[in-house]
Formats: C-alpha cells, sequence, structure tokens
C-alpha cells in the first residue's frame, strides 16, 4: 500500500459564513477501504465531494497519487444513495456507458470490460435486463461496475446502500468488500451507520457534529482482520468494536445537541 496516495492538506470549507468542515489534514493508503463515519448534516457529503472534484475547498488542498485534484476525472468515480442508471439503457449498456470517453479502448476490448465487470458483480444473467426489472440491489451494482470499468482507481461511495433493506445491504455489504479487495481499489465510503462501518471499514475515520473535524482514527482490520465473514458481526471482538465506536458517536452528537 501507498501511505500517501489521497492527502488533504489543511482541507476547510465554509459555505457563506457557515464553516461545514474545519481544517482537516488525512492521509489515505492505496487499496484501502477508509468509511467517513459521523452524525448527520456534520459534513461528510460535503468532504466527498471535494475529493471527487465537484466543490473545491475554502482552504487546504487535496491531493491524488501527488496530483491536485481541481475537478472531476475519471481515476475518482461516484457513487451515490440514489440510482443513478439510465432506465432506456440496459444493463449491459449502462455499464459501457462508463467508457463512452475511453478511446484508448477499441470496442472489443470495451466489450471484455463490460463482460468482465458483468460477472464482478454477478449480473451476467441480467446483461440485457433494463434497470426497472432489477433490485435496488442490483442496480448498486450495475453503478459499481459502471464505475470500475470506466477506469476510476478511487471509487467514493456516499450512503451507496442508504436505501435498501437490511439483508441486501448485508450482502452488498459482503460484495463491496471482496471486489475492493479482488480489484485492489481505494474506496472512501461515508456512512453514518456504525455497524456498516465496523463492518466494511480497514479504517474509519469518525467525524464530529458540524463542523466536522476529525475525533477518531480506528484501524479495523488490527482488530477485526482482514477477513470478514458475515458472522463476524456475532463476534465479541465486533461487539466490543462497535460498541467503542457507538459511544465515540454518542458522546459527539449530544455535544453537539
Ligand atoms: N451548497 C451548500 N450551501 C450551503 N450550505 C450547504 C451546502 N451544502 C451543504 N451545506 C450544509 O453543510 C452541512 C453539511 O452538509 P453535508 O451534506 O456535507 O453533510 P452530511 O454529513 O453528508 O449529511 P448527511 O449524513 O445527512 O447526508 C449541512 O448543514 C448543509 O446544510
Amino acid at each position: 500500500m501507498t501511505a500517501d496516495y489521497l492527502r488533504f492538506y489543511g482541507v476547510a470549507k465554509t459555505f457563506g459564513t457557515v464553516p461545514v468542515v474545519r481544517r482537516t489534514d488525512l492521509s489515505i493508503a492505496r487499496d484501502a477501504l477508509v468509511v467517513f463515519l459521523g452524525p448527520s448534516g456534520c459534513g461528510k457529503t460535503t468532504l466527498m465531494r471535494m475529493v471527487g472534484g465537484l466543490d473545491s475547498p475554502t482552504e487546504g488542498w487535496i491531493e491524488l497519487d501527488g496530483g491536485r485534484v481541481d475537478r472531476p476525472d475519471r481515476r475518482r468515480g461516484m457513487v451515490f444513495q440514489s440510482y443513478s442508471s439510465f432506465p432506456w439503457l440496459t444493463v449491459a449498456q449502462n455499464i459501457a456507458f462508463g467508457m463512452r470517453y475511453r478511446d484508448d479502448l477499441t470496442a472489443a476490448e470495451k466489450q471484455e470490460r463490460v463482460r468482465h465487470y458483468l460477472d464482478l458483480v454477478g449480473l451476467t444473467d441480467f446483461a440485457d435486463s433494463y434497470p426497472s426489472r432489477i433490485s435496488g440491489g442490483m442496480r448498486q451494482r450495475v453503478a459499481i461496475a459502471r464505475t470500475l470499468a470506466a477506469g476510476s482507481e478511487v471509487l467514493l461511495m456516499d450512503e451507496p446502500f442508504g436505501a435498501l433493506d437490511a439483508l441486501t445491504r448485508e450482502r452488498l455489504q459482503v460484495q463491496l468488500r471482496s471486489i475492493q479487495k479482488r480489484e485492489a481499489k481505494t474506496v472512501v465510503f461515508v456512512t453514518h451507520d456504525v455497524e456498516e462501518a465496523v463492518f466494511l471499514a480497514d479504517r474509519i475515520i469518525l467525524f464530529s457534529a458540524r463542523p466536522a473535524t476529525i475525533v477518531a482514527d480506528i484501524d479495523v482490520t488490527a482488530e477485526l482482520g482482514a477477513e470478514r465473514p458475515l458472522d463476524i458481526r456475532e463476534t465479541r471482538p465486533f461487539f466490543d468494536l462497535r460498541n467503542h465506536v457507538l459511544h465515540l458517536i454518542r458522546h459527539e452528537t449530544s455535544e453537539a445537541a
């Protein structure tokens, strides 16, 4: 892992006179799955938008692999809570859509990538289905496949499983971790769900209530290991870590209230 792959240098954000993100320094390793956890409205989406290049910091700057982030590019792909598939395109066409500007790939290479990513997210049998005919969980898998097919090295995921039922959500968490490890991608995942954060993360960055400031930096892999079978949620180390993080976040929220 490259320790300083994604770096925040004194990043702060103010909307008008309202401070939303307090000055933040942060280093994220390549190929890590990092979760930004914090109470609702604390500024997590604002942080992600700045990493995505959709918004710029009021102070400081962000670097990816040594280059300054100042606009969106395909190395950083975003997956949001709302389903972002095009309803008039099939699943395979939606995935191919992510490569529309890839002049470096031949038509055959694009076709092969569609096949690869369909297989990776387990949707080969649904290649010709339209988004309205598949489940919400499948639509989020299409969004992940499209982003990866486009060539993103960093996946920026803003509460992507927030609208899904509990069981689908669990299944997608397992799939996301396995995809992230297999494809060796860096993932920054935003959530306010403590259980989701502990299950998914290699590392949790816990933010305070607005203005967001880092209150804890937790090495989850050191505590739980890298393997995360579903039943890890029933183990003592998981339970203890979840309670520890819950305690920290409750403390933060009560101070803001
Ligand atoms: N463009 C904007 N102009 C003014 N205020 C904004 C703007 N975008 C966000 N805010 C404010 O900044 C604060 C943080 O918003 P943000 O969406 O980043 O939080 P969040 O932690 O992602 O919240 P949630 O978990 O509810 O999605 C909110 O109080 C919001 O109203």
